[in-house]
């Protein structure tokens, strides 16, 4: 990547110095709306994950996958102690003094690690969040140094969850070709054999100007598929849908699964990957955890041949490496989907 130096200093630290910020936070696209806390509150599906093999829930599932792109997992059966667990280690990892965090810093050019996005362009609106990024799979492209060993059970929880999500992945993949009447490993196939797993924990300081500055600008996941644990108490996740936003709200134990973008292409467009931004607000810190799910590097994905007809012709060209498209598309403020359509 050509980024030259890791410049911008987490937005903690400017937070806990008081540190005037610079206007590259200040949001300026119009193209997206303004910032909205008030918002109307999504009508986001639940779905029960243990149902699944069930024809209603199925339909369920599509019909949530077709209008909102994302669902509230239950059922999903990771325990609500573990999800308690994974909360409590992210939360004393952003709680540790600067220079411990800073153990784990983030490499220029490079993904893991302790820090922000990477600044690529003049210009570059900034988001008010700080991340540790996490490769899990593939194993062999594993970063331990990267991995907290404070706190001492960081590691260990983060092997489980992802264990755990992994297996949740595949029942998804699974449950969404089946509800369009395909082979059940169709979408899992695509992904091929060395797909991977990201963890990425998030860490939205209180802000200042909540009305002008957004924790995660406009954008939709490169994913198959994203699993988030939201904060158990600080809402901030908006989602677009038909061109307007709404809040997503906080169901206690569940998931959020939202489509990516790779779903979106094999799926021929009948499932949204769906644009969504973070607030922030003034008074209280917000925590997530995103599970990036994704393809094989240098794997070719394309639209499932039984989705291409003459009432649904092919809407995405074949495509290798979508994620370095991707991060060019999103510094930039545009859809990188937008750049595989036919
Ligand atoms: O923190 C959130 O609520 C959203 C996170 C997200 O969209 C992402 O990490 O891609
Ligand atoms: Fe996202």
């Amino acid at each position: 990547m050509a980024e030259v130096e890791v410049t911008q200093k987490p937005v903690q630290e400017m937070v806990e110095n008081g540190i005037q910020f610079p206007n590259e936070y200040i949001w300026k696209d119009a193209n997206y709306g303004v910032i909205d806390a008030f918002a109307p509150l999504a009508e986001i599906p639940v779905i029960d994950i243990a149902r699944l093999n069930n024809v209603e829930e199925l339909d369920k599932l599509r019909s949530a996958l077709t209008s909102w792109g994302c669902f509230q997992a239950i059922n999903h059966g990771i325990e609500f102690s573990l999800l308690e667990k994974i909360r409590e280690v992210g939360r004393q990892f952003f709680h540790l003094p600067m220079m411990e965090k800073q153990k784990y810093a983030r490499e220029a050019g490079k993904i893991d690690g302790y820090g922000n996005d990477m600044i690529l362009f003049e210009n570059q609106t900034l988001d008010w969040f700080d991340r540790l990024m996490l490769l899990v799979h593939p194993e062999n492209e594993r970063k331990l140094k990267f991995w907290p060993e404070n706190p001492q059970s960081f590691r260990a929880i983060l092997f489980e969850y992802a264990t755990r999500i992994e297996q949740i992945e595949e029942q998804l993949l699974k449950s969404m070709a089946r509800s369009l009447n395909l082979e059940e490993d169709c979408f899992l196939k695509q992904c091929g054999q060395l797909k991977r797993l990201a963890a990425q924990f998030n860490y939205y300081p209180p802000c200042p100007r909540p009305d002008c500055v957004l924790g995660l600008k406009p954008h939709a996941d490169a994913t198959t598929v994203t699993i988030l644990l939201q904060d158990e108490e600080v809402e901030g996740l908006q989602v677009m849908k038909d061109d307007k936003w709404f809040r997503v709200p906080i169901v206690p134990g569940a998931l959020l699964i939202n489509v990516g973008d790779q779903i979106e292409i094999m799926s021929n467009g009948i499932f949204k990957s769906p644009v969504h931004r973070a607030l922030t607000n003034s008074k209280k810190e917000r925590k997530t955890l995103a599970m990036f799910c994704a393809s094989e590097v240098g794997k070719e994905i394309e639209p499932v041949g039984k989705l291409i007809n003459d009432n649904r012709p092919r809407l995405y060209k074949a495509v290798r490496d979508y994620h370095e498209t991707f991060i060019f598309s999103y510094q930039q403020g545009k859809r990188a989907i937008d750049a595989v359509k036919m």
